[in-house]
């Protein structure tokens, strides 16, 4: 190569650098997403991934959440159903720390008491969040918004002073191709249909390895194609990471229990069923509360 060319390819290289970095996950950036986690390490060895405990959550004397209890194993791909206001999402608040609960115990693995934690820390020891709507670096390409969610990951950061090594590039690649982007790598984010920004934000989750991914009605918005993969999606990622799905859809839910996955029903902060998604579909407490609003 020649020193001209060098020179060039190192200025595109800062430009595109200084455009990360712009975003928050160059070397220095990153305060909030990046803060390095004093929580220790979670211990999987039991088999539970989260143990959530006779959680009760109380705005104003209203229970939203009311002696909640409930396990998910490692591995585990769970869906959460229930009507509106049910507290599937206080649920999930409080999981990743941004509700703290009036009583109860929320564990991660068997030590990591997360109600000490603060939402960071919960973020960085393993527990990825995915809300309803897309949040992705609409300016960003998709490549870009993946190395990004790479940098944000402390365990990365070190190596990430100039280069991506072979080995995130490779993961980068893996990715891409799990959620059906390989193709718009380069393409600016915000070009992408819902469906795909959804599934970037999924991947720019699992950049960071998640232990536990909790996600809110992943495919509310999707065409019938797109739910179809994205329950293709989270079939593939069962057994690696545990799974809280909470959604609407029974044709969705039911793709992904495969008949043969426990569901839990939530109604007014507690669970009112668990069971086989036929199960709960024929329980007669269960149609009460549907066909009840
Ligand atoms: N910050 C808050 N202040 C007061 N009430 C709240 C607050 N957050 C939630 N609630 C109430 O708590 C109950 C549970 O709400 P939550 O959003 O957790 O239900 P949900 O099952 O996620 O509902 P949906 O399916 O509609 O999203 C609702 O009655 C809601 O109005």
């Amino acid at each position: 190569m020649t020193p001209d060319l060098m020179e060039a390819g190192a200025k595109v290289r800062a430009e595109h650098d200084a455009r990360l970095d712009a975003y928050g996950g160059g070397s220095g950036g990153g305060a909030t997403y990046g803060r390095v986690a004093r929580a220790g390490v979670p211990e999987f060895a039991q088999g539970v991934a989260l143990y959530v405990d006779d959680i009760t959550v109380s705005f104003d004397g209203f229970r939203a959440l009311n002696a909640l209890s409930l396990t998910i194993n490692v591995g585990e791909l769970r869906c959460i159903i229930g009507p509106n206001g049910a507290g599937k999402t206080t649920m999930m608040d409080v999981i990743t720390g941004k509700t703290r609960p009036d009583k109860g115990k929320v564990h991660f693995g068997s030590n990591i008491d997360l109600l000490r934690l603060r939402e960071n820390d919960i973020a960085q020891i393993g527990i990825g969040r995915k809300f309803q709507k897309p949040t992705v670096y609409e300016e960003l390409s998709v490549f870009e918004n993946l190395e990004l969610a790479l940098k944000a990951d402390r365990r990365a950061r070190a190596s990430l002073f100039h280069r991506l090594t072979g080995e995130q590039l490779d993961r980068i690649g893996e990715i891409l191709a799990l959620i059906h982007l390989k193709e718009s790598a380069q393409r600016t984010a915000g070009l992408l249909s819902h469906g795909q920004k959804q599934w970037l934000e999924i991947g720019m989750l699992l950049m960071q390895d998640p232990k536990l991914l909790l996600l809110d009605e992943p495919v509310a918005g999707m065409t019938d194609e797109e739910t179809e993969r994205t329950a293709e999606l989270f079939l593939s990622l069962e057994g690696q990471h545990s799974l809280v799905v909470v959604e609407h859809d029974m044709k969705f839910v039911d793709e992904l229990t495969q008949g043969r996955k426990k569901v839990t029903v939530l109604h007014e902060g507690s669970v009112l069923a668990e069971g086989l998604l036929s199960e709960v579909q024929a329980n007669e407490k269960v149609v009460e509360v549907y066909l009840g609003r």
